[in-house]
């Protein structure tokens, strides 16, 4: 291998001109091809843009050898220079060529060779290149007119990035390792207001979360639903009518199970890919898996200056494909299933749990299976610190157990539990109301056994006798708007009518006092028997190691006299807990069974939009932490408040997209239920530093392990494992031909609501932002706009009618860099639209913030679209160098996001 001792580039420029062609001048092309030396074959191939008209081009695009390249000094690289006929490429006719070995260049005097063209004969002399060495990051200052004095006449730099180069970037940044795959990497030079030159270097990688987040999360789906249908079975009898009704969501739920099963054995199959390309957007097997992911870091070198690198993930809309838009997004259909829910838990006899109660009921869940283990546990290292006679050890363990035991309690004093726990109550086999008692309805049978084909309810064909004893059952509950429980007398809760909900009109008292004994233990701490004993026996322990040591005589009898306390307050933890276990259960069969089947559908598309959107933000959360981890202010803002995430969108508000965007809405903002931690990795391996993801619907955590040498730098709170939160915002502008039709004849208030919404969002965040962190841990920037400026003029774009307003992007991303925040582009695919975005961005913070020159702002932007990374995205994914763009389209754009000629049309597929 060439030993090259730092990161190194090659800069060659034709001499003599390419004058071939007598009566015109040629448009310039230098095509750069690097040959295996052995096999004589082609490893890679590059380009520069071409240079219209001109006897000395000045080339401003560069070729990059990444990193996967075999360079040694026998590689062999060929430059071939074009006439291209117009701005087509294919049409190009051949100049002269002149090869060179890598070797040859590494011998060479002041790191420069001079080659002279040769025509297709191979004889005649067609003009001179000149290859120089050059190092990135380590620039001097020079100008223009050095680069050109010498020889005038040659102004055609072909600047080429060694294969060694983003090795060494790699290697001396071990952190870019672990997700991080298959780099592109491009370079450019640009001239700066001051007539200097900018050096400008683009690296685009794939990102192996892009599977390894899909899998661990439907492998979590898996679990969580098994242990749903676990819950369920564990529910014991119930009334033929709810006994049905819990067998159909068993079967949705095995349903569920199974396909994802299916689908994680599918995904098992698939090796070394890193990412879906966007023909592949709705292949069934790899719906989970995000479109296009990718990311892309721009670094700047300019003269005198320390370099400045800008990072964006890329990844298409987080939607639902293989499920189609035919009835709209999430967000639309969230909201109608939602209303339809409503009616069918009348049909069904169920209550109407709003979302919020559905979330609720499985917080409960998780908070039980969370502290019936630990007060298990507490309670037995109170034993033990008994049986060690050790005072200290027992307050200790008395004190975690009285905060863990009145966390318990109050979860369970949540009117949701009691309430579900009436309508369990009523749900169990032979339960008779009150009034059925009092007047038996002739031909209704009561409790299991009831004829089966009969139904109670009107229209409801093949519900049991049983559920109409449950239909005059009054269920109480709080759920908004339903009815609600007031404290009564004798200490019993009575209800108190709202009458929203039609079929639970009546109160049956019987059975609420049942159901209320129960819930009068965790009322009444005061009485001796059941669960009330647990909180009597909290308060014995409390007193009783209050007076620790003075009661006790020796240790046999500190423990001895614990024990038995002790023994019944873990049973009666137990006892509680399954109870409110069940109760939560309960509600969350009857929120599926009245759902059923909207409400699985949902749940799916759901998972799958989400698992892509956390794919993506897992990307992005690990590539600004990377970048970040030396910066104490980041770090602090980091635990402090958290970062945000802008997710920039360019779908149309039209047709299918519309469905995409309302899918992307909902994808979005459930990342806020999503947190992540830093781990100590447990060796350097790349297999211990990959992103782990835990949790279940609705909290996730990933966990991102550090290698530990960097992990030891870290802030103590970071260590301690302190969750760390993210605040997605997400702003849209669709910017083509279907947009234009949206803003003429259509309707653009969901991109309207959307925009609207987030920026609040944001201005909510900077607020937090600036009481908790001092705003000098921000980035420095040129642009010196205040952020609560911008935020306003965001704020009045936002609400301002203007067609394809693509300033609230340009915006938005400010604000997003200048808050340390993550940045994401997005459209359907990321592929055409992203691209012409995100080498916008890419040249508008190279004209901000290092002074492109006015001059070269279009030459740059069409360099990078024409030989950039976003070429080889397109080619990448759909293997053809063209943007999927027709003249109509682009004639819609705005101007600057429209890319240059010769560089879109028809796709074949
Ligand atoms: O990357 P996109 O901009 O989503 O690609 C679009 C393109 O903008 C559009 O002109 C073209 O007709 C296709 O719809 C592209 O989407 P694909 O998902 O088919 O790449």
């Amino acid at each position: 291998m060439v030993e090259m001792k730092a990161p190194i580039k090659l800069i060659s420029r034709c001499q003599g001109g390419v004058l071939l062609a007598k009566d015109r001048k040629p448009n310039a092309l230098v095509q750069v091809a690097v040959i295996d030396p052995y096999k004589q074959h082609l490893v890679s191939q590059a380009c520069t843009e071409i240079v219209e008209a001109n006897k000395d081009p000045l080339f401003l695009t560069g070729v990059a050898f990444p990193s996967e390249y075999p360079a040694s000094p026998e590689t062999l690289v060929k430059l071939t220079v074009y006439d291209a006929k117009d701005k087509n490429q294919e049409s190009s006719s051949f100049l002269g060529s002149a090869t060179f070995s890598v070797g040859d260049l590494l011998r060479a005097k002041d790191e420069q060779l001079t080659l002279s063209l040769r025509s297709s004969d191979g004889v005649c002399a067609a003009g001179t290149v000149v290859v120089s060495r050059l190092k990135m990051g380590e620039m001097e200052e020079v100008d223009v007119d050095h680069i050109t004095t010498d020889i005038p006449s040659q102004k055609c730099p072909l600047v080429c990035e060694s294969a060694h180069h983003s090795c060494v970037d790699r290697e001396s940044n071990p952190l870019t390792g672990p997700v991080f795959r298959n780099p592109v990497c491009k370079v450019y030079r640009f001239q700066t207001v001051d007539s200097k030159w900018m050096f400008v270097r683009e690296q685009m990688e794939e990102c192996t979360l892009s599977f390894s987040i899909p899998k661990q999360l439907l492998s979590l789906y898996i679990q969580e639903d098994m242990s749903r249908v676990q819950d369920l079975r564990e529910l014991g009898d119930l009334s033929p009518h709810w006994d049905n009704l819990r067998k159909e969501v068993m079967t949705r739920y095995g349903g569920i199970i199974s396909s994802y099963q299916e689908t994680l054995a599918e995904l098992d199959k698939i090796t070394g890919h890193s990412f879906k390309p966007s023909c592949c957007k709705a292949q069934k097997s790899l719906e989970f898996i995000p479109i296009n992911l990718h990311t892309q870091r721009m670094r700047v070198t300019c003269p005198k200056k320390t370099d400045a690198f800008y990072d964006i993930v890329t990844v298409g809309a987080p939607a639902a494909h293989f499920q189609g838009f035919k009835c709209g997004g999430l967000q639309r259909l969230l909201s109608r299933y939602e209303a339809e829910k409503k009616s069918f838990s009348t049909a069904y006899q169920c209550i109407y749990y709003s979302p919020e109660h559905t979330a609720k009921a499985q917080e409960v869940l998780s908070t039980m299976s969370l502290l019936q283990p630990l007060i298990t546990s507490l309670a037995d290292q109170l034993l033990q610190a008994a049986h060690e006679h050790s005072s200290p050890g027992l307050r200790d363990a008395l004190k975690n157990l009285s905060d863990k035991t009145e966390q318990f309690v109050h979860t369970l004093k949540d009117e949701l539990v009691k309430s579900a726990l009436l309508a369990l109550h009523a749900a169990q086999p032979g339960f008779v109301s009150k009034n059925q008692k009092q007047t038996p309805v002739p031909g209704k049978h009561q409790g299991q056994g009831g004829d089966q084909n009969q139904s109670p309810v009107q229209g409801l064909p093949g519900h049991s006798p049983a559920a109409s004893v449950t239909e005059s059952t009054v269920v109480c509950n709080n759920v908004e708007g339903s009815q609600t429980m007031t404290g009564g007398e004798g200490g019993l809760l009575q209800p108190k009518h709202q009458d929203s909900i039609p079929h639970h009109k009546e109160y049956d008292e019987e059975e609420w006092v049942s159901v209320a004994a129960f819930l009068s233990r965790t009322e009444d701490f005061k009485t001796e028997t059941g669960a009330s004993d647990y909180f009597h026996l909290t308060d014995k322990l409390f007193v009783v190691t209050q007076k620790c040591p003075i009661p006790f005589v020796s240790a046999g009898d500190w423990r001895e006299q614990l024990c038995p306390l002790v023994t019944r307050l873990k049973e009666c933890v137990m006892e509680v807990a399954e109870k409110a276990k069940r109760a939560m259960t309960f509600v969350l069969l009857q929120e599926a069974a009245c759902s059923i089947p909207q409400g699985f559908l949902l749940q799916q598309r759901r998972d799958v939009v989400f698992s892509q959107a956390l794919a993506a933000l897992a990307c992005g959360f690990v590539m600004r932490l990377y970048a970040g981890m030396q910066d104490k202010g980041f770090l602090r803002q980091l635990h402090l408040v958290g970062l945000v995430a802008q997710f920039e969108s360019l779908l149309s508000t039209y047709s299918e997209e519309i469905g995409m965007l309302e899918d992307m809405e909902v994808g979005i903002s459930d990342l806020q239920r999503v947190a992540f931690k830093i781990t100590e990795a447990k060796t350097d391996e790349l297999g211990d530093l990959q992103p782990l993801v835990c949790g279940r619907r609705d909290h996730f955590t990933v966990e991102v392990p550090l290698p530990q040498l960097v992990f030891q730098t870290l802030p103590e709170e970071i260590k301690e494992g302190k969750p760390l939160r993210v605040f997605p915002v997400l702003f849209n502008v669709g910017i083509n031909e279907q947009q234009t039709i949206a803003e003429r004849f259509g309707d653009i208030s969901l991109q309207e609501r959307i925009n609207q919404k987030n920026f609040e969002t944001l201005e909510a965040y900077y607020k937090s932002l600036s009481e908790k962190v001092p705003l000098e841990c921000l980035p420095c920037f040129q642009t010196q706009t205040d952020i609560k400026e911008l935020l306003e003029t965001l704020g009045q774009n936002v609400v301002t009618k203007k067609r394809k307003n693509v300033e609230i992007l340009w915006i938005a991303g400010t604000i997003c860099r200048r808050l340390n925040g993550i940045r994401f582009t997005s459209c359907k695919s990321a592929k055409d639209r992203t691209s012409m975005s995100v080498t916008l961005e890419q040249c508008a913070l190279l004209r901000d913030e290092h002074q492109l020159s006015k001059d070269f702002f279009v030459r740059a932007l069409d360099c990078m679209r024409r030989e950039g990374c976003r070429i080889e995205n397109v080619q990448k994914n759909i293997k053809c160098r063209k943007y999927a763009f027709n003249m109509l389209q682009l004639m819609a754009f705005p101007k600057c996001y429209r890319p240059p000629e010769g560089t879109y049309g028809k796709v074949d597929s």
